[in-house]
């Protein structure tokens, strides 16, 4: 664990913010952080703080001389300085160290009233609290040592996750997965560390070859898990922020048609008329338990309108940023033979199996991973082989295209058994401590050597926070939402 800074934590004033949304809702949890919040709860519970970690229902009271109002049952049994009530709630006691901040910390259950929410922010504030930032919570958590930087980035996924695949992998880096795996490399780079420095004292042609052959070898290992768990990020990054799928093909061809029919609803205008589309329309839905953005984009033809010409434009670049490009041919159109369909990818080999055509399918984002051909209105006339034949209209085969956009987004976020990385920050981060491994598995001079390892081990510990981090900490805790 990282170590506790107790000044920094003793320097910092209490904060408190509203922990649930704040939509209509019956109950609004206040959260509160620092050294005074024991003396705050003494302040608005009449000197009766609950005991540690028991829910205890508590009279707030306005503390008096803070402006919330006059006193409504002066003296009500609670001595002359009572002020007025403010809402009956829940309140929670959890003297630090053993706190999510690692602080004095308490909660607020209270009826979630906006006035009753405001009437008690003002009191907080009467005691000397302030609002909190965005991500405060976790980020003094972070600094007493309470989680370190990867188990808080797995907070904010889990607070964002919206599918169950998303819950589980957030969970698991939230668990300490990720760190113990890393922590795990990091003591394995130290014991390398500490044997390239036994060589050093050795003269050149004293060196133990089997020793050195041996240092080599376990370098390079290290190296090379490195680079397979560098592999199996692109899925587990690609799950946690959702996957992009562009509907493309020429005009009038059904491609709005389809993503009503996709995501259940009137999304998208449809219309006789080719160019109806223009703007790139952004539908979410589930595939495959992960979540997708479907964009329905403009019929890709040569234009003079200026304004269908933007929209081909857009068309063409969301077809180049999309994972996956759903290549839609308008089967009424004798001439929509395979090649001879405007845009949307290459005409390559198709996949029997999945219908999917897999050429340039490098794992990342960058250019259309796969592109999927679909003949549309194969009411009117059946699909050539190798496209998949549906038809917008009749619904016909649609179910078997949503299943096959499933199993993609399956296959684009899977990730195997040892926890992935999640972020761009984890893989430049490993990246760069495989290439340092690869610098020390080189280099012939012990003290070469041993300061390549200690450049990979630094790398390690940027990922968890436990060195050199201060400009990290921004970009990683500014993401949260407020009361987290
Ligand atoms: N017979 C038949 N007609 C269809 C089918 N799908 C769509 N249509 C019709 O084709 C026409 C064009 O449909 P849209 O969904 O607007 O086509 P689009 O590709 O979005 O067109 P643009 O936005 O103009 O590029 C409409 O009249 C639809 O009712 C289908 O499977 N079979
Ligand atoms: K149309
Ligand atoms: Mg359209």
């Amino acid at each position: 664990m990282i170590p506790h800074h107790p000044s920094v934590a003793a320097a910092e004033p209490t904060i408190f913010a509203r922990a649930t949304g704040t939509g209509r809702a019956a109950i609004a949890v206040i959260r509160l952080s620092g050294a005074t919040t024991g003396a705050i709860l003494d302040c608005l519970c009449g000197h009766s703080r609950p005991p540690p970690r028991r829910a205890v229902l508590r009279a707030l009271r306005a503390p008096t001389g803070s402006g919330a109002g006059p006193h409504e049952h002066p003296g009500a049994g609670l001595g002359p300085d009572a002020g007025e009530l403010l809402d009956r709630a829940l309140v929670l006691w959890f003297p630090g160290p053993h706190s999510y901040t690692g602080e004095d910390a308490a909660e607020l259950h209270l009826h979630a009233g906006p006035a009753v929410v405001e009437a008690v922010g003002d009191a907080l504030v009467a005691l000397g609290a302030r609002p909190a930032e965005p991500g405060e919570f976790t980020r003094r958590a972070f600094r007493n040592g309470r989680l370190d930087l990867l188990e808080a980035e797995g907070i904010a996924d889990l607070i964002e996750a919206e599918t169950q695949a998303q819950r589980r992998q957030a969970l698991r880096q939230q668990d300490g997965a990720l760190s113990r795996l890393y922590a795990g490399w990091a003591d394995r780079l130290r014991v390398m560390l500490a044997a390239a420095e036994a060589l050093i004292d050795f003269p050149d042609e004293d060196l133990p070859p089997d020793e050195d052959a041996l240092i080599r070898a376990e370098i390079r290992m290290l190296g090379e898990a490195m680079r397979a768990h560098l592999r199996d990020g692109a899925g587990a990054e690609r799950l946690r922020t959702g996957l992009f799928f562009a509907v493309a093909g020429p005009p009038n061809a059904g491609k709005s048609t389809l993503v009503n029919l996709l995501c259940g609803r009137d999304a998208a205008i449809v219309s006789p008329w080719a160019g109806t589309t223009r703007d790139a329309l952004e539908v979410r839905l589930v595939l495959g338990d992960v979540p997708v953005t479907l964009v329905d984009t403009a019929g890709l033809r040569d234009t003079d309108d200026p304004v269908e010409a933007e929209g081909v434009r857009r068309a063409r670049a969301h077809a180049d940023a999309a994972d996956v490009v759903i290549r839609v041919a308008d089967g009424a159109d004798a001439s929509a033979a395979p090649g001879a369909v405007a845009g949307g990818g290459s005409d390559g080999p198709v996949s029997a199996t999945t219908g999917l055509d897999e050429t340039g399918s490098d794992g990342t984002r960058s250019g259309a991973a796969t592109t999927l051909p679909v003949w549309n209105k194969c009411d009117l006339q059946p699909a050539p082989p190798g496209w998949l034949g549906v038809s917008a209209l009749t619904g016909e085969n649609v179910e078997t295209l949503r299943d096959v956009l499933a199993a993609e987004a399956r296959r684009l976020t899977a990730s195997g058994a040892a926890p992935p990385p999640t972020r761009a920050r984890h893989r430049a981060g490993i990246a760069e401590a495989a290439a340092r491994l690869e610098d020390a598995a080189r280099e012939e001079l012990p003290e070469l050597r041993g300061e390549a390892l200690r450049l990979a081990m630094d790398a390690l510990g940027r990922l968890t926070g436990r060195i050199g981090v201060e400009d990290l900490l921004d970009t990683v805790f500014n993401r949260f939402c407020i009361g987290k």
